[in-house]
């Protein structure tokens, strides 16, 4: 579904990306950790589009879209959920929803994310603005579905979440892999992330330090040691 190949790139000269190359299938939940200024971030803004300078590939679907502007990958196929929620403040939750683009059968599509997400439901008429953290993140991650992308890209969507919303958050993103979608997930919370996760892979210095299957990451002891913290 999704192919990164020897990305690199940054923000200005220097590169951030040192040479990634991972793989994506429908359905799947790669979780993508490691540790702070490593570059997650950096990877999630190459793959949907918005990284100044990128070089290597990526392929949707075995179509190259390295060229493709953001707008148009967001359009057609790969839903970005950022650190920071973006989602229109002075706009209702129901607004927000009203204004993605590309969007099919909105109506419809509209109750299908109330239903995902029922903290939204209650509020529909309330501005974004007045939303907690954890709602507003949500909202952004409606937003992002709007249009079904095959794939998924979030940005440490449980950062700014209680242990107990991130639970539920985390049981969402498995249940929405569990629709077929394929996604990319960035966590701090990368023991929690891995539990629900297919495959795992871990940065440092901008490159993948370790990759394999979720449970073999688990039970990898430097990878514990290095990575996964203590107790987390
Ligand atoms: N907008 C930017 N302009 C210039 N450099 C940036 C920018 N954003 C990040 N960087 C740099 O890129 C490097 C990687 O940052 P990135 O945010 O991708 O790391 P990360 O692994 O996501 O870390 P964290 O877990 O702290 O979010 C860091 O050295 C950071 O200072």
């Amino acid at each position: 579904m999704l192919k990164i190949e020897n990305m690199t790139g940054g923000y200005g000269e220097v590169d951030i990306l040192k040479g990634i190359d991972l793989t994506l299938e429908a359905g799947e939940i790669l979780t993508v950790a490691g540790t702070n200024g490593a570059g997650k971030s950096t990877l999630a803004k190459a793959v949907v589009g918005l990284l100044p300078r990128v070089g290597g590939r990526v392929l949707l679907s075995g179509e190259d879209i390295t060229k493709v502007p953001a707008e148009r990958r967001a359009r057609t196929g790969i839903g970005y959920v950022p650190q920071t929620a973006n989602v229109f403040s002075s706009l209702t939750i129901v607004e927000n929803l009203e204004v993605v683009e590309g969007v099919k059968d909105r109506k419809a599509r509209m109750a299908e994310m109330f239903d995902l997400f029922p903290a939204l439901a209650g509020r529909r008429r309330s501005r974004a603005g007045s939303l907690s953290g954890g709602e507003r993140q949500q909202l952004a991650f409606a937003r992002a579905l709007m249009t079904k992308p095959p794939v998924i890209v979030l940005d440490e969507p449980t950062a700014a979440l209680s242990p107990i919303m991130a639970d539920e958050s985390f049981s969402r993103i498995k249940a929405l892999a569990g629709t077929g979608t394929a996604v990319l997930l960035i966590e701090q919370r990368a023991r929690q992330a891995l539990e629900i996760s297919h495959r795992g892979a871990i940065m440092d210095g901008g490159k993948v330090a370790l990759e394999g299957e979720a449970r073999t990451l688990l039970a990898d002891e430097r990878a514990a040691e290095l990575y996964l913290g203590v107790g987390h």
